[in-house]
């Protein structure tokens, strides 16, 4: 693959600045902050499929275009840690029969804190023999990064060689954020972009008082570094491991004004309605809080009607999207009740279609 050019980066931004403005246009929003990427090195995840070509071993790709495959064995898009395991894990499997046969595909996920996991799936059950060779690779990728963890997948087995997760150090605003990244679970691909993202919302929040509300929180993305600008900060999410590694991360912050609770949105808004109760909401009493915000960062599919519905009872709503079509469609409701007052794309994708974006609203007078 060769590296793009400061041009072709900067024209691909260009169009999606003018597509987002456009999606905005009807909902009165101010001008676009924009928020670049760097052209090469922006990933912290890849995926690639493995080709065994006699002796030989390769990462793959397919054109999307024509399918057809083509050879990788660097790719800029992904960080720099990711191309260095590239190189190091081809060049020790390549004629190690244990861990190459039946290997199929190898994912990458690495931290700017230069930990990283390295998934190896196969077509094989994997015994001991597997993993003492997964622990010699281990150990001679070690040196190369500040720690190395190796997952074994095959059907129904997940074999862990150290851990299942990296350790990321998210430098944001002269802070440094500790996030326990896992394998397999949402976190933001480009790290850097994201930092530029939680500053953002920061800004937004430095005047707003009393309490946080985030629905779709992850592993805490949002929620610990603005729990320094509010009283209490109540984060809810679906998936169990987002929610484990958030209550990880409150600790490693050192912060208590905190909650993160497992309820998918439709049911937080259930709760908040009092048309259910749950028991996973014990000890949290939702009437002591005092929301004056709320910030919703959903899947491509957007907000559902009723918690759509729902936000809009609070003063001030901050929409993190990854689908600008959604979230005009959801502004179409809010802007109902609210106005856009801040306006912000992210290029957390660059060369892909992808926007990222994040709307600031506050309730009409
Ligand atoms: C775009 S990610 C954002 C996560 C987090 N804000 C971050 O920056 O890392 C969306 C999150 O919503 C969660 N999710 C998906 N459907 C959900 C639902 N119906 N209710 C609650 N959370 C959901 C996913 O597990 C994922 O963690």
């Amino acid at each position: 693959m060769t590296a793009p050019t400061q041009q072709d980066y900067q024209s691909q931004l260009d169009e999606k600045v003018a597509r987002l403005t456009s999606l905005l246009a009807p909902f009165n929003a101010p001008a676009l902050s924009v928020y670049h990427s760097q052209p090469v090195h922006y990933r912290m995840r890849a995926e690639f499929r493995v080709w065994h070509d006699g002796e030989d071993l390769y990462h793959i790709m397919f054109n999307q275009s024509t399918k057809e495959k083509y050879r990788v064995d660097v790719f800029p898009p992904a960080c720099e840690a990711i191309n260095r395991a590239m190189k190091l894990v081809m060049e020790n499997l390549r004629n190690n029969q244990v861990l190459r046969k039946k290997l199929f595909q190898i994912d990458y996920l690495s931290a700017m804190s230069e930990e990283i996991v390295i998934s190896l799936l196969y077509h094989k059950q994997l015994d001991d023999t597997w993993a003492q060779e997964a622990e010699q690779l281990k150990a001679l990728l070690s040196p190369y990064f500040n720690a190395v963890n190796i997952i074994g997948r095959a059907r129904k087995q997940k074999r862990i060689i150290g851990h299942d997760y990296v350790i990321e150090r998210l430098p944001v605003r002269k802070k440094e954020y500790v996030f326990k990244h896992i394998e397999n679970s949402f976190t933001q691909p480009n790290a850097l972009v994201n930092c530029r993202m939680i500053e953002w919302t920061m800004d937004c929040c430095a005047a707003l008082e009393g309490d946080l509300l985030e629905m779709y929180c992850g592993a805490g993305n949002f929620s610990i570094p603005l729990a320094e600008t509010f009283n209490q900060v109540v984060g809810t999410e679906i998936a169990k491991p987002s929610v484990q590694a958030a209550q990880y991360n409150i600790k490693a912050n050192n912060l208590t004004n905190v909650n993160i609770v497992r309820l998918a949105a439709e049911e937080f808004t259930q709760a908040m309605r009092k048309e259910r109760t749950f028991s996973r909401l014990e000890g949290v009493d939702l009437d002591s809080f005092n929301f004056s915000t709320v910030l919703v960062d959903p899947p491509r599919a957007g907000l559902d009607i009723d918690s759509l519905k729902m936000i809009q009872d609070y003063e001030h709503i901050l929409y993190i999207s990854c689908n600008p079509e959604t979230l005009a469609d959801n502004l179409t409701l809010l802007c109902e009740t609210h106005a856009v007052t801040q306006a912000a794309l992210f290029d957390q994708f660059p060369f892909t279609h992808h926007i990222e974006a994040g709307v600031l609203l506050s309730r009409k007078s």
